[in-house]
């Protein structure tokens, strides 16, 4: 299944900027970047990054599968649904999965189920936590993406709209989205990745002294 990859390459994770420099969040979000990567090769999916303007692929830490990369400095929603239309003629039926660079707990595993999903609905969608939409397979034709807010109650109503049959998928490893500092917990508790290894030599241990479990930087 061929898997676009959204990445933000210019201030990727603002809202990080409590715990990490910018030069960190942007090493970050790489690594985040490459752990998905991977995670969809092993899947059996082809991923092609879907970047803004800045995109380096040859920037430390390299990306794995050295995938064919869009740039299009449009916002997300925009970029996207220009992907979208220009499958549309004879493309139709052919599943596209939309899968976000900052799922760093995805595995091969996870995602085969979400391209499962996706060859039977006509729209498949993985929630993030908080209403995002961190993951979708979409083959319906007249389907459209409205990323931000809660995307995922806009995304429902817009396969309701369009007539195309809709699946969720519940998936605690692409539910969780890596957007705030407190998400960080997830990474080191549950990452298999490159992106758990870059947060433990950056200094970050789970701090389980009160509370949910957070992050502490050593
Ligand atoms: N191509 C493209 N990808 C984007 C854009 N904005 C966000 N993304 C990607 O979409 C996914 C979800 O992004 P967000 O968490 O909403 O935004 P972010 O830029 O990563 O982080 P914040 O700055 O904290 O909002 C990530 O894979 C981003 O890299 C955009 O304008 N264009
Ligand atoms: C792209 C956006 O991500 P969030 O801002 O929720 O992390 C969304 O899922 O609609």
């Amino acid at each position: 299944m061929e898997v676009l990859v959204p990445f933000s390459a210019d201030r990727p994770k603002s809202r990080l900027a409590d715990a990490l420099s910018p030069s960190e969040r942007a090493a970050f979000a790489r690594t985040m970047l490459a752990d998905v990567l991977a995670a969809i090769g092993d899947a059996g999916g082809s991923p092609r990054i879907l970047a803004t303007d800045g995109f380096d692929p040859t920037d430390e830490p390299t990306v794995p599968l050295d995938p064919p990369v869009t740039v299009d400095d449009r916002p997300l929603t925009d970029a996207v649904n220009a992907v979208l239309e220009e499958r549309r003629p004879g493309g139709e039926g052919d599943p596209l999965a939309v899968v976000m660079a900052d799922l760093a707990l995805a595995t091969p595993a996870a995602l085969r189920e979400l391209f499962a999903a996706g060859r039977e609905a006509d729209v498949a969608i993985a929630p993030g936590r908080g209403g995002g939409t961190n993951a979708l397979v979409v083959s319906h034709p007249r389907f459209h993406v409205d990323y931000h807010g809660a995307s995922y109650l806009d995304h429902r109503r817009i396969a309701a709209d369009v007539g195309a049959g809709f699946a969720a998928v519940d998936s605690h490893r692409l539910g969780t989205d890596i957007d705030e500092t407190d998400d960080l917990a997830e990474v080191l508790i549950h990452g298999e990745g490159q992106a758990a290894t870059w947060l433990r030599e950056a200094g970050f241990a789970l701090d389980a002294s009160e509370g949910r479990v957070a992050v502490v930087r050593e």
